[in-house]
């Protein structure tokens, strides 16, 4: 099964093409006001629909209210909402059952524990993306974390791996972590909240190399 690739942050079309074209199989799109790769609901909208039926969107919110993610989902229509706050594994089972769109909850990994703690979102959310401890910002540093932790766990929900994944280190960490899953943001910048479209490119080459080294 071929490495999926999250492009995350994108903000214009632009972005969605060289994603798209990179081979990315998810974008995401960012509704966290405090991010520099904050995009409005209607321009999310908008490139939801520009985005090929291929690639899944996965629309990124951050401790909203129940208000706002209902009407962003109906809104945006995304395929995957990503919870990236301190949302709990009871809320997401409440949306679980109101709603089809697949779930993915991020957690920050601190240590084995934070690993160990992650069971609690089995029945809540549909993959769990394991991501740096939150900074100022609850996501989008590209902080890493110790990616050894994850050679002791055993998964028992889909997962996927983030946090400072860039063009240089996703290969070693595909062979570190053996993850089926990658999502980028900062690391394919040239700035903070403008993505880098030969990035885009060079991190999907060096996944898809990985797949078949
Ligand atoms: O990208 C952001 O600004 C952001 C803000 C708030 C929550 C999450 C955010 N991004 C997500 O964080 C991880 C790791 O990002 P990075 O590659 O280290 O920059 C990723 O899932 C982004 O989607």
């Amino acid at each position: 099964m071929p490495t999926q690739i999250k492009i995350c942050g994108l903000k214009d079309e632009a972005g969605v093409d060289a994603a798209s074209r990179a081979g990315a199989t998810h974008i995401g799109l960012n509704l966290y006001e405090k991010s520099p790769r904050y995009v409005p609901l209607e321009q999310a909208a908008a490139l939801r629909m520009r985005t090929p039926e291929q690639v899944k969107v996965v629309l990124l919110l951050v401790n909203a209210e129940p208000g706002y993610t209902a009407k962003a989902l109906e809104i945006v229509k995304p395929d995957v909402v990503q919870f990236h706050g301190t949302e709990t594994p009871e809320w997401l089972r409440v949306l679980k059952g109101a709603t089809s769109v697949e779930i993915w909850k991020a957690l920050g990994v601190k240590d084995a524990e934070t690993l160990k703690n992650s069971a609690r979102f089995v029945g809540a959310a549909d993959l769990l993306l394991f991501d740096a401890p939150a900074q100022a910002l609850p996501g989008g540093t590209g902080m890493r974390f110790d990616w050894s932790l994850l050679a002791e766990h055993r998964h028992e929900l889909a997962w996927g791996l983030a946090g400072g994944l860039t063009p240089a280190n996703v290969a070693e960490a595909l062979r570190q972590t053996r993850a089926p899953m990658v999502d980028t943001s900062s690391g394919v910048e040239s700035a903070p909240g403008i993505k880098d479209m030969d990035k885009i490119a060079q991190f999907c080459k060096a996944v898809r190399d990985h797949d078949h080294s």
